[in-house]
């Protein structure tokens, strides 16, 4: 159908466009919302905070949960009774989709700062860090990507599901879920996954039946409150133990497939740059206290206050890497700040990239990656302040969907980077400077980007920490980490 003078401007194309061409495209125009018609389909890209911010704020008129029935019918195997539940209740129902809303406030009730989260955070720090017990003073190679990853899927996985977990108890489970994360895409077609997507279908099949069995076994009395508010989410709405529905993959692959990235990137970042690696040593030497000859206490409670310049540059690594798309549907004809009339089913697009790599938001060095970029922000004039924070940057996404993860990814991720970088030394295999890898453009389901292929590097524990059991202080966190002004 013809756009409706209301409706945003059109831009070009008529082949489907994903992930980060759209950020491209919107790259081309300067208005702050343009219309996308790609077959029969329309798709509003947004390009500007405050209509972002709108969005996120009308979650009636703008919603994921179509796209939520749609990929976990897609992805996993649903029981009928169960899909009913997940299927939008008549209109005009007090709650339209109880079962997603339900689950939703189940995991960000678990994750807001407090006992809870300092519980995962704490659970996280202590399971890395005995994993780095093996390495010691004398140098070894490894493939920094995967190597992190593993360690940190396994971390994660205690601090969610507890240490009965199945991840730490069968460590081969870890490949199966990144071959599960890698083919995302495809077994979301829901075609012949066995054969378009082999190795992920099969991927998702162990992890499945590895969670089922930890759950089956009543393994979960030691799981985090977001996995026991889980549970009891699926039992309040009549899903018993034995039928809990077949993502805690997923569940698993949302806590590692941007985490691990982000990690790894804030690491590289950091590597690359010899003054800001002394700098940083030096800030989280302040936290850092050796307790006896056999300890050493890292705390991690309030590193916004602590250590700005770390938590800064984890902070530039989230704009420089970040390039979440943001789907919402248009639940019925709605005009948008008084002005855009988007229409009924198309799909809304909130690419960050357009908004973390803007001239007009970040200044005329928005291309470099600056570490103090984030510590100066309140020297910043009020307005450009407000731009940057208002919409502008969304590594998180926002609204409804909001990521309810964010504060213990921060946690985690910084936590899990101040013991690498007090207590290790890495350097490039090949004896030269630390290269910075190439980034991958974009993966569908992923919100950080991925490297385009793994370092290998030395790593060994520097002498000071030889035979030495880190501890952790956990506290509550403060704004600055956690993003919240
Ligand atoms: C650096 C790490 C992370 C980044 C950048 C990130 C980013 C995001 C983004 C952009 C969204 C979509 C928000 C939207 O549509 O507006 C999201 C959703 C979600 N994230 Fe994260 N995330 C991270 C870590 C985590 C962790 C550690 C967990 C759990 C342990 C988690 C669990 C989830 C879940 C369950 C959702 C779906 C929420 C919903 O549909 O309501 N994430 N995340």
């Amino acid at each position: 159908a013809p756009l409706d003078p209301q409706e945003p401007p059109s831009a070009f194309s008529k082949i489907p466009l994903i992930g980060h061409l759209i950020g491209i495209i919107s790259y081309r125009t300067q208005w702050p919302i343009f219309t996308m018609s790609v077959f029969s389909w329309r798709i509003y890209v947004v390009t500007s905070p405050e209509l972002v911010q709108a969005i996120h704020r009308n979650t009636k008129a703008f919603s994921f949960d179509p796209i939520f029935i749609n990929v976990s019918q897609r992805l996993f195997k649903i029981d009928k009774a169960t899909l009913k539940l997940m299927m939008p209740h008549p209109q005009g129902s007090p709650n339209e989709y109880e079962y997603i809303h339900s689950l939703e406030s189940a995991m960000s009730s678990a994750m807001i700062r407090g006992p809870n989260l300092e519980n995962m955070k704490h659970q996280a720090l202590d399971r890395f860090s005995s994993l780095l017990e093996n390495i010691s003073a004398e140098e070894q190679s490894v493939k920094l990507f995967s190597w992190i990853g593993d360690h940190f899927a396994d971390a994660t996985a205690t601090a969610l599901w507890g240490p009965d977990n199945p991840i730490s108890k069968d460590h081969s489970l870890i490949q199966n879920l990144w071959d599960f994360q890698a083919d995302i895409s495809l077994l979301s077609l829901a075609i012949f996954p066995s054969i378009i997507a082999r190795k992920g279908h099969e991927g998702q099949q162990r992890l499945d039946k590895a969670f089922q069995n930890y759950y089956l076994g009543g393994h979960f009395t030691k799981a985090s409150s977001f996995i026991q508010n889980r549970i009891n989410s699926y039992l309040a709405q009549g899903i018993s133990i034995d039928r809990i529905p077949n993502c805690e993959g997923a569940i698993l692959g949302a806590g590692t497939m941007n985490s691990v990235p982000a990690l790894f990137w804030l690491i590289c970042f950091i590597l690359v740059d010899e003054r800001l690696h002394v700098a940083l040593r030096e800030e989280l030497s302040s936290i850092t206290t050796k307790i006896g000859a056999q300890t050493v206490c890292l705390n991690t409670s309030e590193l916004g206050r602590t250590c700005p310049l770390f938590t800064s540059t984890f902070h530039e690594v989230l704009r420089f890497t970040n390039a979440e798309v943001g789907n919402r549907i248009v639940m019925e004809d709605t005009l948008l700040e008084g002005r855009w009339l988007l229409k009924k089913d198309a799909v809304i697009q909130t690419p960050s990239i357009r908004r973390h790599m803007s001239r007009e938001i970040w200044g005329p060095d928005f291309a470099t990656f600056n570490p103090r970029r984030f510590m100066d922000r309140k020297s910043q004039p009020k307005d450009v302040q407000k731009k940057q924070w208002q919409g502008g940057f969304t590594p998180f996404g926002g609204g409804r969907n909001f990521c309810p993860g964010r504060h213990f990814a921060t946690a985690e991720i910084l936590g899990v980077a101040a013991i690498l970088l007090t207590g290790f030394e890495f350097t490039s295999k090949d004896g030269g400077v630390f290269k910075m890898p190439g980034m991958c453009k974009q993966g569908m389901a992923q919100q950080v980007k991925q490297p385009s292929k793994d370092v290998e590097v030395l790593i060994k524990r520097r002498r000071e920490f030889e035979g030495i059991k880190w501890t952790f202080e956990v506290g509550p966190g403060t704004d600055a980490e956690y993003l919240a002004y």
